[in-house]
């Protein structure tokens, strides 16, 4: 099994290509499954999860071809219209298969995704959404298995704001009779790539980037070339690691208008930001110092760059509070931190996080995607070597992350033990 060994206190100096997001990837790959003419997609990222989701859609007869980041998708010859338990086990995004077969084919069978690290992750939104436009749902050995003739528009209010449950009730309302209506939608910057892709195979939308998206079903969809967006968290992510270790890096094939929450926080901490349309140099001469923050839906603090700026207050001068609202048990980090030296408490949602003057390398055990990437930073923060292990959480998600902050001056190996 591949570990990462990490040699800190390197200060990092020079330029990082940001990839595609993966969170804009995964649904926009799925929304291939709705049109029989091809889709062209650009700035695809090298990730596990892409090559899972390529995975799943081919074994249900969606033709794609991938050429580094580009991948072109055809839907003529889909033949099976389900998403076993083998591969929605290793990737939650799989429920987004449910929404476009469901619209487009009128029957679906999707695995129920079950919990995972961070939390139980309920997909009842989605079922909730899918029935109110007259789907018959069941669920069957572990099995969502969803049937309509023709899903019909209606007016959906969830009872969280879900980004998923979101790109699937909006894939699935591109196909339906009449008007859909969803309230309390996620205004995350990936479902408005999702839905501007929409646009461009020809649905009907209106209200994108709002939480009311308007859908006005049509009888089909064509073919369309699209560029995912860039990666708001893995961006986010190498802000962080600059932060906390100094440095002077330009990050390129970035957008800073998708990242103002976090763009903030980080000149709270002392961090010296300058941006233009398509990049972002980070400057860090000093020690960080401590941000508080709480994690909420777009445009507010994502959860999923908490665990980062946790790695960033464990060095930081003074103490924080970090409140997670989106997962409940998304803290499974701290305890690792606290091998590398940091001193980090928790009260029910709330880290406390006393900022320490040194880290020092050890052993480490990755829980999780975001998990992983906060002890990444963590130990090049850290005096000498950290072994972080279990790091198939990290390729889940990023596109050759060690092989970027090497480049840039880590000293960080891939070693298989
Ligand atoms: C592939 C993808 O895009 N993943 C992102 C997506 O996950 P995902 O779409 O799974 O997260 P959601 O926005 O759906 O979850 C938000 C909250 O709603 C709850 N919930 C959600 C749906 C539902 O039917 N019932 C329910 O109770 C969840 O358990 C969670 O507590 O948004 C999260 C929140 O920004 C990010 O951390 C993930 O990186
Ligand atoms: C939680 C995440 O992803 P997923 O929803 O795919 O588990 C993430 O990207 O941090």
């Amino acid at each position: 099994m591949d570990k990462l060994l990490v040699e800190g206190g390197k200060r990092l100096m020079g330029e990082i290509s940001i990839s595609g997001a993966k969170n804009a990837a995964l649904p926009i790959l799925c929304a291939g499954l709705l049109t029989a003419d091809s889709v062209q997609l650009d700035n695809v990222p090298d990730l596990h999860d892409v090559t899972t989701m390529l995975k799943l859609l081919r074994q249900m007869g969606l033709r794609a071809e991938q050429d580094g980041a580009h991948v072109l998708l055809n839907g003529r010859a889909i033949d099976k219209l389900e998403a076993p338990y083998e591969m929605v086990k290793t990737m939650r995004a799989s429920i987004l298969v449910l929404g476009p077969l469901l619209s487009r084919f009128g029957e679906a069978k999707v695995s129920l995704p079950g919990g995972c690290a961070i939390g139980s992750r309920p997909v009842d939104q989605h079922i909730k959404g899918l029935q109110a436009m007259g789907a018959d749902i069941a669920i069957e050995a572990g099995y969502i298995h969803a049937k309509a003739k023709r899903l019909k528009g209606t007016r959906i209010v969830t009872d969280m704001i879900t980004v998923t449950g979101t790109e699937n009730l909006l894939m699935a309302a591109t196909l339906a009779e009449g008007e859909t209506v969803l309230e309390n939608a996620a205004r995350e910057p990936e479902v408005t790539d999702l839905a501007n892709l929409l646009v461009k195979m020809g649905a009907k939308i209106d209200g994108i980037g709002s939480d009311r998206i308007v859908v006005h079903g049509v009888e089909t969809l064509h073919g369309a070339s699209h560029a995912v967006i860039a990666d708001r968290i893995e961006t986010g992510t190498f802000l962080c690691a600059v932060a906390a270790v100094g440095g002077d890096v330009v990050l390129k094939n970035t957008r800073a208008d998708i990242l103002d929450v976090v763009l903030d926080k980080l000149r709270e901490a002392g961090v010296i930001l300058t941006s233009g349309e398509d990049w972002i140099r980070v400057q860090m001469a000093a020690r960080p110092k401590a941000v508080s923050f709480r994690t909420t839906e777009y445009p507010g603090f994502p959860t999923d760059m908490q665990a980062q700026f946790m790695a960033m207050n464990c060095v930081a001068e003074g103490s924080s509070r970090v409140t997670e609202t989106i997962f409940e048990n998304r803290f499974m980090h701290v305890q690792e931190m606290n091998r590398l030296g940091a001193s980090i408490s928790i009260e029910g949602s709330t880290a406390i996080i006393e900022g320490v003057d040194r880290l020092v390398g050890a052993p480490v055990m990755a829980t999780d995607l975001r998990a992983s990437a906060s002890l990444v930073i963590a130990a090049m923060a850290a005096q000498g070597q950290t072994l972080i292990d279990r790091i198939y959480h990290l390729d889940r998600g990023y596109d050759r992350m060690e092989v970027k902050l090497s480049a840039v001056g880590a000293n960080i190996q891939r070693v298989r033990q």
